[in-house]
């Protein structure tokens, strides 16, 4: 699929869409405990595979009037009759491989090329020091994976700069088993605030787990928890939002985002991010509506750390801004659906931009954006930053435009009720 993009200013409200997040979550845990209902869940290709995993794995799910009533396994996932294909979603992978470790049997998952291609080595690692056996049947720390349960509680240890999701697997299964579990973070924790929304959930759903964050970060997890998440709001997702919020700051127009209530997410720091280069930025937190206007914008220096899916974004940002963006501990972007550093770097240099590539950081000197035809690396994050940089630049066209229902179907329903021209080719 391919989509036109014409030079074109927004103006206008939009509803931000449920968060991907803490719709994986709130499913994930809600199917391990008893009932639960979870209410405006994002339903896109990434949750659908959250879903299918649960019902393998013995949860009864079904969807009525938008929200999802759940009949849970209480603690016993149940031994999957098929492989477990989680498509394009790595959260979906690296959540059930560890769901999975609780089953008494065999569990394969596997998922689509890209995610095939995606690291799981520290989870691995760490679940065999669990007592689980693991394999990667390519030897490679990829899936497919074989995983044969018997998770077991210890004290371990597991590397925190390549992906969260590792850690908040290990958080949502680990209490669950019979023995307490102590799980320290070597180096860097990339990604935290993920780990926050888990931590989240979880104790609604009235598990208990410790921090000790002295040294290096340490979580001290009991055994022998029951989970009772029974009814779950989702909230909207800053990680969509950000491009509809640039929109308005990249075009100089008025955008109304509802839906934008204060949660545990980290990318609501592309509120202060646009603040920094320039743009008008609201919150009004109580009711969850953020205005943009936009300004001219100038450069800003981002630690990505935390904040990973905001980078396509903030790389668009920066490409109009005057002067210089530099957006610095990134390397853990480069093992998502594509390598996002590159892949940025690649498609903002087809539109005139001066772009830095180093391993870890993307220097992005700001100026005219020409046109286009774009490649979306078949990357839903990559598609829409791109799209909204061709509303600036015009006469852009990006291809692999069907990944957005990955995370966000309504992108460009959503951009066009906002005045963009936007024409995708089904071709
Ligand atoms: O836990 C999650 O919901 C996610 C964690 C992040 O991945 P990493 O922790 O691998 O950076 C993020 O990129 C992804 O979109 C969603
Ligand atoms: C990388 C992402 O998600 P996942 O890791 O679940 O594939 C994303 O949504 O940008």
């Amino acid at each position: 699929m391919r989509v036109k993009i014409s030079r074109t200013s927004v103006e206008g409200e939009v509803f931000a869409p449920p968060s991907k997040s803490y719709t994986h979550r709130a499913i994930t845990i809600g199917s391990l405990s008893e009932k639960c209902v979870v209410r405006r869940p994002l339903i896109s290709e990434d949750t659908k595979a959250t879903i299918r995993a649960c019902k393998m794995l013995g949860a009864q799910i079904n969807e009525e009037k938008g929200d999802l009533f759940i009949e849970g396994v209480k603690g016993k996932p149940h031994i999957p009759e098929d492989v477990i294909d989680v498509g394009n979603s790595g959260t979906t992978l690296r959540f059930m491989t560890a769901v999975a470790s609780l089953v008494d049997g065999v569990s394969i998952l596997t998922g689509d090329n890209s995610l095939r291609t995606r690291p799981n080595g520290p989870l691995i690692e760490v679940l065999r020091d669990l007592g689980v056996e693991v394999i990667s049947t390519l030897n490679n720390g990829c899936a497919p994976l074989v995983v044969k349960g018997g998770l077991k509680g210890a004290i371990a240890k597991i590397d925190g700069s390549i992906s969260s999701q590792f850690i908040s697997a290990l958080l949502i299964a680990c209490p669950l088993t019979r023995q307490s579990t102590t799980l320290s973070i070597k180096g860097e924790l990339r990604s935290k605030p993920y780990v926050n929304v888990t931590l989240e959930i979880l104790r609604k759903a009235g598990a208990e787990i410790f921090e000790d964050s002295n040294h290096n970060i340490k979580f001290i997890i009991p055994p022998n928890q029951n989970y009772n998440l029974r009814d779950y709001l989702v909230p909207g997702d800053f990680s969509s939002a950000s491009y509809l919020l640039a929109a308005a700051a990249m075009t100089s127009s008025r955008v109304v985002v509802k839906n934008m209530f204060p949660s545990q997410q980290g990318d609501m720091a592309i509120i202060d991010i646009l603040k920094q280069m320039g743009a008008g930025v609201s919150w009004d937190k109580e009711n969850g509506v953020v205005t943009v206007n936009g300004h001219d914008l100038k450069g800003v220096r981002v630690d990505a750390a935390a904040t990973p899916d905001l980078v396509p974004t903030i790389a668009v940002l920066g490409a109009v801004a005057e002067g210089q963006t530099v957006i610095e501990n990134a390397e853990h972007v480069r093992y998502k659906e594509t390598d996002r550093l590159h892949a940025m770097a690649v498609e903002l240099k087809k539109m005139g931009v001066s772009v830095k590539e180093d391993q870890d950081q993307l220097t992005i000197k700001g100026g005219k954006l020409k046109g286009g035809d774009l490649h979306g690396w078949h990357d839903h994050r990559i598609v829409m930053a791109l799209t909204i940089a061709g509303m600036v630049a015009g006469d852009t066209t990006v291809d692999t435009a069907e990944s957005i229902f990955i995370s966000y179907p309504n992108f460009f329903d959503d951009v066009r009720s906002l005045g963009a021209d936007v024409v995708v080719n089904k071709q």
